[in-house]
């Protein structure tokens, strides 16, 4: 909706009503269609201004409307008839001008904005591009080059670049609709064919071939695989090459594709499923619109080491007040240079004072007695962090929140350690703590939900997206990184080589192929979970042949690589060879692949050959399926959380939606018919075996995702 007032009585004030971020929806564009009309037929009106109510210009277009029937005036038209207008129109830019918002203030014929404002053409990051005509109006505004750079990665930029840049006329520190009813008044006599943007010539720099050459090349090795930013780069490039009139049709034809298109729905569920994760659930009922956080004003790290140093710099950098506890005087000092290191030079990058004096660091841990919330980061191993548990709850105030930084230990054996089990939670960081986005904040059976509430409201604080998943074994991502790993290790038994496996993988969109990924992490982490599990041991300890372990089929391919001291990049050998311990150039290793012949030739396993599809399949369809046993278990309230860890934490290819919604992308009677394939040729792998919540989707008709809840929710009342 829109509201029209008259104002200073020669000037039409239109304002867009449509909370929370006043997107154009169908109602609010019937709006500014009939109050145009309105301002223009008033004699007494000389000029408009259109803005946003509660202090938000605009959102775009109303991401709801596009999974349905589009309906009510189209965007296009609406903005041609305001930039057609023989009244000057003012955009009174408050809060953000997004998408759609923006491409509405390029069709005014001035734009104020409030110092505090941002604006961006963020299309891209929902699979489509600037299609109201911003692709084409942008560059004719700002230059082709500024214009590819905003356009192609989305990004949000301030209204003084946007000054810059040219993209607003006025930034003011005032009431922005009162200024720009001003400016309003003061052009009412100007000429506006100057104005129109569509009219104006494309701003070209001499190279432009080369620009868009290099520009192309750089977005496809980036964009990994996801379309959008290159039909970005092509609609561009249609303004800077063809009249407005064709560049409109060519951004038309390149948005029809965009639209449609699988990787448009994926990035769109996606937009909702980041969101999503913020309501959180828990078995128990608790839920994040019925429990209340505590404040949280001083926080403790205990444990210097690589995730230490990443969380106090992350608590720091959002204004925290922390005390950084590292018992070894030497790692201490080490750690106090990195730490401030990475202050200091993320504070450059963002133009602010880096936060050193935030940060308190003790060798006792008798220093955190007053803190509200403690991080225990140390080393995983549970002995030593039921000891430090045990300490803190000595040490703490009873009403200090407790948090384990662990990839997968069971917080409830931690809780047992403390007078107060009810305030303990764990928060899995992901390396590098302070740049990675991704926080799983895990309850176990006695964390309460205040303890819940107070960990995700801090993750949001220090700029994570924070899931909120139950206690078990790896959490969600780890635990489903489990059968993804074990599957790759059969292929290379089977015949594939880490390389193609990698290509594979790297080909559908992950940033690095799981050796790849192995090889950079370090092979030793997994081998000493193995061997603490029992399963990296001599055949002779075990009583059991090399390849089963508890029953089930095992490989010990990376065992073995770590018995050679091969760790990965950090030892200059791992899946593959690099020039130099550290060096990240992988390369291809005939070591390893004799390694390979030799062990299948010892284990009497003939290489067949293996293709892209069984890679994909059983790498990515044995994790789906652990995937629905989380659902199931509810260790994930549903398959948004999922997802959004993977996109977050494992660099699952956003344009895919995330696991879960891939399954349902692909069809969720293909995964489980697969499923029954793979497990059938291999009866000793149990991840293969069809969950029976992906068996009872499937009986229910393959509902689409945002249904499953429902299934879920059937399947977990008959347990
Ligand atoms: C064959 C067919 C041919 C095709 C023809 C069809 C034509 C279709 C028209 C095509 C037009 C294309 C051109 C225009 C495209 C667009 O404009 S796309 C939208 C661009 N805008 C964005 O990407 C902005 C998205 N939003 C944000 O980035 C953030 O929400 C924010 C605005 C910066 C606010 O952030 P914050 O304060 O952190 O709040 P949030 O929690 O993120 O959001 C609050 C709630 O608002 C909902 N929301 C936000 N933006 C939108 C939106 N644009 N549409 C609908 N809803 C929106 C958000 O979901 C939150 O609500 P909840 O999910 O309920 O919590």
């Amino acid at each position: 909706m829109a509201q029209y007032t008259r104002v200073s009585g020669s000037v039409g004030l239109i304002t867009l009503q449509s909370p929370p971020v006043n997107a154009l929806s169908a109602a609010v564009r019937q709006g500014i269609v009939d109050l145009m009309q309105r301002a223009l037929s008033e004699p007494e009106v000389k000029s408009v201004v259109i803005c946003g109510q509660n202090g938000i210009f605009c959102g775009g277009a109303d991401i709801k409307e596009f999974g349905g029937q589009m309906s009510g005036p189209p965007l296009i038209p609406m903005i041609h008839a305001i930039e057609a207008a023989s009244k000057p129109v003012v955009a009174a830019i408050e809060g953000i001008a997004l998408g759609g918002g923006l491409e509405l203030a390029l069709g005014c014929h001035y734009r104020i904005a409030h110092s505090k404002a941002k604006v961006g053409l963020p299309e891209v990051t929902l699979g489509l591009l600037p299609g109201a005509g911003g692709s084409q109006r942008l560059p004719r505004l700002i230059g082709v080059p500024a214009a590819l750079d905003l356009i192609t990665t989305g990004r949000h930029v301030t209204a003084a670049e946007a000054l810059k840049f040219g993209l607003v006329d006025q930034i003011t520190d005032h009431n922005t609709v009162n200024v720009a009813v001003k400016f309003a008044q003061r052009v009412t006599d100007q000429p506006l064919d100057a104005r129109r943007i569509s009219t104006y010539p494309c701003l070209c720099p001499p190279d432009v071939d080369v620009l868009f050459e290099e520009v192309m090349q750089s977005v496809r090795r980036t964009a990994r695989g996801a379309i959008a930013p290159i039909a970005c780069v092509q609609a561009v490039r249609a303004a800077a090459t063809l009249p407005y009139n064709q560049g409109m049709e060519r951004e038309r034809e390149l948005l029809a594709t965009l639209f449609t298109s699988g990787q448009a729905h994926a990035l769109q569920y996606f937009f909702f499923a980041q969101r999503a994760v913020g309501r959180w659930s828990m078995p128990s009922g608790a839920r994040w619109d019925t429990s209340k956080p505590r404040p949280v004003h001083k926080a403790a790290v205990i444990g210097l080491g690589t995730m230490g140093r990443g969380i106090t710099v992350a608590l720091a950098q959002a204004g925290f007040s922390v005390v950084a506890v590292e018992t070894q005087e030497k790692q201490l000092m080490e750690a106090k240079q990195a730490i401030s290191g990475m202050l200091e030079r993320g504070a450059k990058r963002r133009g602010v004072a880096p936060a050193l004096d935030k940060i308190n660091y003790g060798r006792n841990i008798q220093s955190v007695a007053d803190v509200d919330l403690v991080i225990e980061a140390v080393f995983e191993d549970m002995a030593l962090k039921k000891k430090v548990f045990q300490q803190l709850s000595a040490v703490c105030k009873p009403s200090t929140f407790l948090c384990s930084n662990t990839s997968g230990l069971d917080i409830d054996q931690l809780a047992c350690q403390t007078r107060n089990p009810e305030l303990v939670v764990g928060m899995h960081f992901f390396a590098p703590a302070h740049v990675m986005k991704l926080l799983e904040v895990v309850y176990g059976p006695k964390s309460s939900p205040l303890a819940v509430a107070t960990a995700m409201q801090l993750g949001k604080k220090i700029g994570k997206v924070s899931v909120a998943v139950g206690n078990c074994r790896g959490f969600v991502g780890n635990r489903m990184l489990k059968p993804y790993l074990e599957q790759a290790l059969f292929l290379l038994e089977e015949g594939a080589t880490p390389e193609f496996v990698d290509q594979v993988l790297e080909e559908f969109g992950f940033a690095m192929g799981v050796f790849r990924m192995s090889d950079l992490s370090g092979l030793d982490v997994g081998w000493k979970v193995r061997m603490a599990d029992g399963l990296a041991m001599p055949d002779s300890t075990t009583g059991q042949p090399t390849r089963l372990r508890q029953g089930r089929r095992y490989s010990p391919l990376g065992d073995l690589l770590c018995e050679q001291r091969r760790f990965g990049q950090k030892t200059g050998r791992g899946w593959y060879q690099y020039d130099k311990p550290g060096s990240q150039v992988a390369k291809p290793d005939p070591w390893l692949h004799r390694f390979l012949d030799e062990y299948r030739a010892r284990h009497a396993l003939v290489a067949h050959r293996i293709d892209h599809q069984e890679v994909l399949e059983r790498c990515l369809y044995s994790m789906i399926n652990e995937g629905f046993r989380i659902l199931e278990d509810g260790i994930a309230a549903g398959p948004e959380d999922i997802d959004v860890i993977y996109v977050f934490g494992y660099s699952w290819p956003r344009h895919r939606g995330g696991p879960m919604f891939y399954a349902a992308t692909v069809g969720l009677n293909k995964v489980l018919e697969r499923l029954e394939h793979y497990y059938q040729a291999h009866p000793d792998v149990p991840s293969l075996q069809p969950c029976p919540l992906l068996r009872k989707l499937v009986a229910s008709g393959s509902p689409p995702i945002q249904k499953w809840r429902e299934v879920i929710k059937k399947v977990r009342s008959q347990l």
